[in-house]
C-alpha cells in the first residue's frame, strides 16, 4: 500500500519543519511494549514521520523500540527523518529538575536530541504519581518562570530543537510570553468540532503561537474521552455526502483550521484512512454546519487529577 507524504509546518524557534499530521502514543488501556512498537512500525510504512509521546505515557521506550526497528529495516534511514515530540512530566515541572527530565525521556528514547519538548500541563505535583486521582497537598501552581527558563536551558544545550506548551489558556500562555527569551513554537490542546477552541486559537493566531490539536476524534474508547465525535450524526451526514468516514470529516474540519493534528489508532486500516484527508476539502456548507454544533470540553483535567480547587481552576480558564 502507498506511503502518504505528509506536509509540514515551519515553527517560531524551531530548526526542524514539523508534520501536520502525527501519531499519537497515548493508549487506553495502556498498550503492552510489543502492541505500541508494532503498531509505531506499521505507521512510519503508513507514512507517519510526526510520533507525539510523553514521559506519562510509558510509550517512550517503544518508540524506542520501533525507531531502532525502522532503522534497521531500512524504512527510514535516518533519526533525522523522524519528528518526536515528548513532554515534561508535572512532577517534574519545576527550575532545577527540567533538564534532567528531558535528559530521562532521551534516555528512554536512546535519542540524541527530541524535535519538540512540551511542559505537558500547567501545573506541578510535589511527588512522582504512578496512578490517578491525586491528593490535593501535591497539586500546586506552575512556576512558570522557573519552567520556562528550565525549557529553554534544553533548547540550549541541544536537547530539543524545539520548546512549547500543552494545555495551556489565553492567561497561562500571556504568562509565558512576558519572561520568554525564547517564545513557546506550539501549544498542544484538546481540539475537535465539538471543542473548537475559537478563543485560544484567535489569541494563539494573534501572538505567533502554533496550536496543535489532541483527541480530534474525541478519544473515543479511552477513559479521557467519549464516542460523541464518531457518532455525531451531523458529521456522519457530512461523511456520507463526501464518501468519507465520520472520522475524517473531523480530520479534514482540523486540518482546513490550520492547525497540526495528533491523532492515534494503533489499527492498521484506521491508521492509514486518517491520513487519507489531504487531497479533497469540505464544502460551506459542511463547515457551516460544524461551526453551529454545540461546544462540551472532553478532557477535563478534574476527572484526571481530582476535582481539587487549583485543578478545578485550571479547567475553567479558556
Ligand atoms: N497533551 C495532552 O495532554 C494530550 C495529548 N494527547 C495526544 O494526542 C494523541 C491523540 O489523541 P487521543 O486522545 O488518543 O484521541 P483521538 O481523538 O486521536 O482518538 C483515538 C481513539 O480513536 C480511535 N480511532 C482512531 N482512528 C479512528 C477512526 N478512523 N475511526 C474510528 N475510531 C478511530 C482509536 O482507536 P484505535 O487505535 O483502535 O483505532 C482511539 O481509541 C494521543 O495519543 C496523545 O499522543 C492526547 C490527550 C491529551
Ligand atoms: O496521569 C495522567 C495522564 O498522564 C494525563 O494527565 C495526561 O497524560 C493526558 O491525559 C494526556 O493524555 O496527555
Amino acid at each position: 500500500m502507498a506511503c502518504v507524504t505528509i506536509p509540514s509546518v515551519i515553527l517560531k524557534g524551531c530548526e526542524k519543519a514539523m508534520p501536520l499530521i502525527g501519531m499519537g502514543t497515548s493508549s487506553y488501556p495502556p498498550a503492552d511494549t510489543e502492541t505500541a512498537k508494532a503498531a509505531i512500525l506499521e505507521a512510519i510504512q503508513a507514512g507517519y514521520r510526526h510520533f507525539d509521546t510523553a514521559f506519562a505515557y510509558g510509550s517512550e521506550k517503544p518508540l524506542r523500540e520501533a525507531i531502532a526497528e525502522a532503522l534497521r529495516l531500512g524504512l527510514i534511514q535516518s533519526r533525522d527523518e523522524l519528528f518526536i515530540t515528548t513532554k515534561l512530566w508535572a512532577s517534574f515541572a519545576e527550575r532545577t529538575q527540567v533538564v534532567s527530565a528531558c535528559k530521562m525521556s532521551l534516555e528512554n528514547l536512546q535519542l540524541e536530541y527530541v524535535d519538540m519538548y512540551l511542559i505537558h500541563l500547567p501545573m506541578r505535583l510535589t511527588e512522582m504519581i504512578s496512578r490517578t486521582p491525586v491528593a490535593e497537598e501535591i497539586v500546586r501552581p506552575l512556576d512558570v518562570k522557573g519552567a520556562w527558563e528550565g525549557m529553554e536551558e534544553c533548547k540550549n544545550l541541544g536537547l530539543t530543537k524545539g520548546i512549547g506548551l500543552s494545555n495551556f489558556s489565553c492567561k497561562k500562555i500571556e504568562e509565558v510570553l512576558s519572561i520568554a527569551k525564547i517564545p513557546p513554537a506550539l501549544n498542544q490542546v484538546e481540539m475537535n468540532p465539538l471543542w473548537q477552541q475559537r478563543q485560544l486559537r484567535e489569541f494563539c493566531r494573534a501572538k505567533g503561537v502554533h496550536i496543535t490539536a489532541y483527541s480530534p476524534l474525541g478519544a473515543n474508547n479511552t477513559k479521557w474521552g467519549d464516542n460523541r465525535i464518531v457518532e455525531s450524526d451531523v458529521l456522519a451526514n457530512i461523511a456520507k455526502a463526501r464518501g468519507k468516514t465520520t472520522a475524517q470529516v473531523a480530520l479534514r474540519w482540523a486540518h482546513e483550521q490550520g492547525v497540526s493534528i495528533v491523532t492515534k489508532s494503533f489499527n492498521k486500516e484506521r491508521m492509514r484512512q486518517n491520513l487519507q484527508i489531504l487531497d479533497w476539502a469540505l464544502h460551506s456548507e459542511d463547515l457551516e454546519k460544524i461551526s453551529q454544533l454545540p461546544q462540551r470540553k472532553g478532557l477535563n483535567l478534574a476527572s484526571i487529577m481530582g476535582p481539587h480547587q487549583l485543578v478545578l481552576e485550571l479547567d475553567a480558564e479558556v
